[in-house]
């Protein structure tokens, strides 16, 4: 029973974390945010530990580094909530006590992976089986808050409640493939951005209330972007929090060619009937039925008939309704009837996230350095970002070699025809760091710890943490002999900072921009 409670709270935290490095016996792991860095760091230290222990024979230290990637779900407030369930449910230290006393359980003992072995497929396995060590299972003893604070973090049952939205259509829920929705276009497996931050909270809003915040809800940005993967994402959160509502999802060119199918088999009325008993219509690409006037006026009254009845209506396209050539002005003002919302290329933060998030999935450990010469190097479209990482994976496996920088270089020369990226050192960041805050190169490693070279330091650390593949001590190493923790800090403190100072997050932009030019 306790089993099925602790994995939601596996699934949303552990989960969420990805190995960095290995390095003899420091284990560097990559949280999503700071909140989470901080409560796997007063909680889980010892059951990753001894889960580490029991599967490389070896005692690990480990480093938690905030990554500082968005996730949908994860938020504070829940993490907050299941503490304090499990401060009056267990006693944490009696159970942490408990697990370092005793073996590993054998399940895990029995898994003979090497020493420095450890990959991210690996890694993932090793901590999910901590949902099997009871011990751990009694220190996670927020069992029944797990299970009913995650599901709330979207307050989507409550409103349902307070508004409900009647299916229009047979009970019976639609299958998936019915619905056109493709498995992998998750809000989970969406990455958060500057330049998608509103598009992907209104989506979250609209499938929290379909037909109650906006609707219609329209979607515009540039190609591979992600407005599919934002709809779908809608469709499927719609989907679960309640079956029996009809999703369906069409491109629009198919809306046209199964309009025109229905004319040519004498049978228009059946391609109505279809498209008017929806509760939920997602239309892709809108922008292609410009010209095509008498399916304009077939989806002009589809609309209608869907927007009368109070069923969600959302839209997307490569450019807002204003600037579709030849779209029938009542259409265009319908559009306009409810949010419009755009998506814009995402900044080089979010490129890397897309990809570090990609190869997450894929359990592969993917060097910074390649995740950086491929993000640094496509700008305006995510779908050929994923697809540069795809080949890179795809000619490591075939050749059976690792992942690193010359073999991405091999691998993507058909598409970089410019070859082998300039090298990133942590020197050239110092170098740029120090001129553009207009001091001495020698200080950024001296003791000093005045604001005005103390703060480049930090820049400069939290640089060299982002930019190339250097160590945590190496990196100390190099700012004059300070400790990893140091680093850690500065990495932290720059991190958190950049979300809230827009100043330091155009600097930083500005150093990033010219240390790759
Ligand atoms: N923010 C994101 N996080 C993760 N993956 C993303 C993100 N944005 C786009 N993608 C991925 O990029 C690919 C292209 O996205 P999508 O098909 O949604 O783009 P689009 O804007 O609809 O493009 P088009 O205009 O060509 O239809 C998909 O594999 C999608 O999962």
């Amino acid at each position: 029973m306790k089993k099925a409670f602790i994995k939601p709270l596996f699934e949303t935290w552990i989960k969420s974390t990805m190995p960095l490095s290995i390095k003899g016996n420091i284990i560097e792991i990559g949280t999503p945010k700071q909140f989470v860095k901080e409560w796997l760091e007063s909680r889980y230290v010892p059951v990753i530990k001894a889960a580490l222990k029991a599967a490389a024979n070896k005692d690990f230290d480990i480093i938690f580094i905030n990554m500082d990637i968005d996730m949908e779900g994860v938020e504070e407030t829940s993490l907050l909530a299941i503490e304090k369930q499990a401060a009056t449910e267990a006693s944490p230290a009696t159970n942490v006590e408990k697990l370092d006393a005793e073996p590993a359980p054998p399940e895990i003992a029995d898994k003979n992976i090497p020493n420095d072995a450890i990959n991210n497929a690996d890694y993932l396995k090793i901590l999910d089986d901590i949902g099997d060590i009871p011990e751990a299972a009694a220190s996670l003893s927020a069992d029944t808050a797990a299970a009913e604070i995650i599901p709330q973090t979207n307050n989507f049952r409550e409103k349902q409640e307070k508004h409900p939205v009647q299916p229009i259509t047979t009970p019976a829920p639609a299958a998936p493939e019915e619905c056109n929705l493709n498995p992998k276009y998750v809000f989970s497996t969406f990455v958060i951005g500057n330049s998608n931050r509103l598009a992907h909270a209104a989506s979250l809003a609209v499938s929290e209330a379909p037909a109650q915040v906006y609707n219609p809800f329209f979607i515009y940005g540039g190609v591979g972007l992600g407005k599919t993967h934002l709809m779908h994402a809608i469709g499927h959160r719609i989907r679960e929090n309640n079956p029996n509502i009809k999703v369906v999802y069409i491109s629009s060119e198919k809306f046209t060619n199964e309009l025109i199918n229905s004319i040519i088999s004498g049978n228009p009325e059946s391609f109505r009937q279809r498209y008017r008993s929806i509760d939920v219509l997602l239309v892709d690409d809108i922008q292609f039925l410009s010209k095509k006037e008498h399916t304009q006026e077939e989806f002009f009254h589809t609309f209608n008939t869907l927007h009368d009845a109070n069923k969600q209506i959302i839209i997307s396209s490569d450019r807002p309704p204003r600037e579709i050539q030849t779209l029938e002005d009542r259409l265009r003002s319908r559009f306009e009837w409810g949010l419009i919302t755009d998506i814009q290329p995402p900044d080089l933060e979010t490129r890397i996230a897309v990809l570090r998030k990609k190869a997450m999935m894929e359990n592969l450990n993917v060097p910074n350095e390649v995740i950086v010469y491929i993000a640094s190097r496509i700008e305006n479209n995510i779908r050929e970002l994923e697809g540069a990482l795809i080949r890179v994976i795809a000619y490591a496996s075939l050749n059976n070699q690792p992942i690193d920088i010359d073999l991405a270089t091999e691998a993507l020369k058909d598409i970089f025809p410019n070859g082998r990226p300039k090298q990133i050192t942590t020197d050239l960041i110092q170098e740029i760091v120090a001129g553009h805050f207009k001091i001495k190169l020698e200080d950024l490693s001296a003791k000093k710890r005045t604001r005005n070279v103390a703060f480049p330091r930090q820049i400069a650390m939290y640089l060299c943490r982002e930019l190339t593949e250097t160590s945590l001590p190496k990196i100390g190493e190099i700012f004059g002999g300070r400790d990893h923790t140091t680093v850690i800090h500065a990495h932290d403190k720059i991190s958190k900072e950049r979300n809230s100072d827009a100043k330091l997050n155009n600097t930083i932009k500005e150093l990033i921009k010219r240390i790759e030019s």
